[in-house]
């Protein structure tokens, strides 16, 4: 029979009913809420589809307007290499939102590499690379900046596909202005942030750049937790951290080439890690 989408649309949301969406598990947890599995069943017979539903912790309600601005967006992008939205979900009398994305069942990359780093080989790697490069520079064409760019925030959703995904940071550059100046720091993942990201808390299109060349490194060390000091226990680190740390890139001081890295991508790589336009990692 013909199934009709039980999804109503609200101006340009798809809006998802909280009593069709049934819990499975938690995907990932941050400070500021999670994003959890559920699956989507108004026929109540498990035929719906699983989604991954992002949410605000109740109590952070300050975070609101931020993530109303992360759902304005990311429904507003559309690409292979970006995570999808599907819709939005008002729950309980709209005290809140939640934000309803396409499940990706491989999960994010660092869970991906732990698992399967034995099979995946340079030429995987840099087809992922320059995937999350694409990703990056339709970003950029919309002029948005995604401050948070980590192998933690890159999702896979097959062996030869991987997009970016957590737009929780993200901001628009001004019309006028080259960068976007954050008043407070917030959770800041100073390891994979520019120069002037701590100094200056200016973010950019080529601080994302710098973020990338980490995610880069990352990638190379097959996202070995044990080999590189980035995964500190919490992301926040202390304010002695960050200056030890921009001492160190003041004084030229940048991640050592990942062992297992191929030196010709290290040449191309600290190349590529300097230049702060996106470029299309070849094959
Ligand atoms: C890697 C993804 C993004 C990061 N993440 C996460 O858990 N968080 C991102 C934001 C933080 S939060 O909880 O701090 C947060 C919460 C609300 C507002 C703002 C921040 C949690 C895990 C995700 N994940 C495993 C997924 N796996 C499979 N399919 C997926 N579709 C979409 C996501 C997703």
């Amino acid at each position: 029979c013909l199934r009709i989408k039980l999804v109503a649309t609200t101006k340009y949301h798809d809006v998802f009913e909280e009593r069709y969406l049934r819990f499975i598990s938690i995907l990932g947890k941050g400070n500021f809420g999670s994003v959890e599995l559920c699956r989507y069943d108004p026929w109540g017979d498990n035929t719906g589809d699983l989604v991954a539903v992002k949410e605000l912790q109740s109590d952070k309600k300050a975070n609101m307007a931020d993530f109303q601005r992360e759902i304005q967006t990311i429904s507003s992008l559309h690409c292979d290499y970006i995570v999808k939205y599907k819709g939005i979900c008002y729950s309980a009398g709209r005290l809140s939102t939640k934000l309803v994305m396409e499940y990706l069942p491989f999960g994010s990359l660092i869970g991906y590499m732990e698992k399967h780093r034995q099979n995946v080989c340079t030429r995987r790697l840099l087809l992922f690379a320059s995937q999350i490069c694409k990703g990056m520079e339709y970003l950029q064409s919309m002029r948005y900046v995604h401050r948070d760019l980590a192998a933690r925030n890159i999702l896979v959703a097959s062996d030869t596909l991987v997009k970016i995904a957590d737009f929780g940071l993200t901001k628009i550059i001004p019309v006028d202005k080259e960068y976007y100046r954050v008043t407070q720091p917030g959770e800041s993942p100073i390891f994979w942030y520019a120069p002037e990201s701590i100094s200056e808390l200016k973010f950019s299109h080529k601080s994302d750049v710098w973020s990338f060349g980490i995610v880069l490194h990352e990638l190379f060390s097959y996202c070995d937790i044990s080999r590189n000091p980035k995964r500190v226990r919490s992301y926040v680190q202390s304010p002695s951290m960050a200056i030890h740390l921009l001492n160190l890139l003041k004084d030229n001081w940048r991640l050592p080439m990942p062992s297992q890295c191929p030196p010709k991508v290290k040449i191309k790589t600290d190349f590529y890690i300097n230049v702060s336009v996106w470029v299309t990692v070849t094959n």
